[in-house]
């Protein structure tokens, strides 16, 4: 029963069993990293048992890959894959024009290498992930661990010639040692309460030697669906401009799930 879970879980699900409708037999899939991607995991494996789709996908984390595989969905790499039909993932925060922050989990390097390999990325979301500006949520850097304070003075000295109100760019930890992502590499949250120009702040940050990616996805992101702890949806298409309003059946959907 979906009346167990949280408003936060019952919008995340929402959100989740609404995008995997884009989701057509015979096609290729990125799988996003997250709680609200986790959702998204448990409702396509739903959809693939109960409609005997044959659905490829390919992971942007180890974890989502293992989850994946757990609830019996094919899980190749995208050397495999070789390009995408279609990744569904969520962000920290998206704008009007779909721009996102993304990586709080630590995996937006993967996330934007199987996102740009996707003829469609759609992005899932609660409405609390939607601003008028990006740069509330810190903006999560990918780093080398070699020489890793030389590249935080470099990112915070450019961060003063450009439009943010913030410049601190905090080590992301595990306990007492640094967090280390899936390609053993560091994470620097940038705090920038607000970012002015996010395509200009993602050349620059990237053209730091040690950075190897920033969690600004710009122009990536086709559509967003926005679900709502009531089962609200609403999905906006960025090329047509188009919002299509469903309303999901939770209790109904959660009890197709049975992972
Ligand atoms: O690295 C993590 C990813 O970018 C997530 O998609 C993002 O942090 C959103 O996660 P959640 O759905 O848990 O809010």
């Amino acid at each position: 029963m979906t009346l167990d879970l949280s408003p936060a879980d019952r919008a995340k699900f929402a959100t989740a069993r609404r995008a995997v409708d884009f989701v057509e037999d015979g096609m290729r899939l990125g799988l996003g990293t997250g709680s609200t991607a986790a959702w998204m995991v448990r409702c396509l494996a739903a959809r693939i048992r109960d409609e005997g789709l044959n659905i490829t996908t390919v992971a942007t984390s180890t974890r989502t890959a293992e989850q994946a595989r757990s609830l019996g969905i094919k899980v190749v790499t995208l050397d495999e894959a070789k390009w995408l039909d279609l990744t569904i993932d969520g962000a920290d925060e998206f704008d009007a024009d779909l721009n996102l922050i993304k990586g709080g989990g630590g995996a937006h390097l993967q996330e934007k290498i199987v996102a740009t390999a996707s003829d469609r990325m759609v992005v899932i979301a609660d409405p609390s992930k939607e601003v008028e500006t990006l740069g509330a949520f810190p903006l999560p850097l990918e780093v080398l661990a070699f020489g890793l304070n030389a590249s935080r003075t470099l990112v915070e000295q450019a961060l003063t010639s450009l439009d943010v109100a913030g410049r601190e760019a905090v080590l992301r930890m595990n306990g007492d040692q640094p967090y280390r992502t899936d390609e053993g590499n560091c994470i620097l949250d940038l705090h920038l309460r607000r970012i002015g120009d996010p395509r200009q702040l993602s050349m620059v940050m990237n053209q730091i030697p040690g950075v190897v990616e920033n969690g600004l996805f710009i122009d990536i992101c086709d559509a967003v669906v926005i679900g709502h702890a009531d089962g609200r949806t609403e999905t906006r298409d960025i090329a047509t401009g188009s919002i299509d309003e469903r309303q999901i059946d939770l209790d109904a959907a959660f009890a197709t799930l049975g992972n």
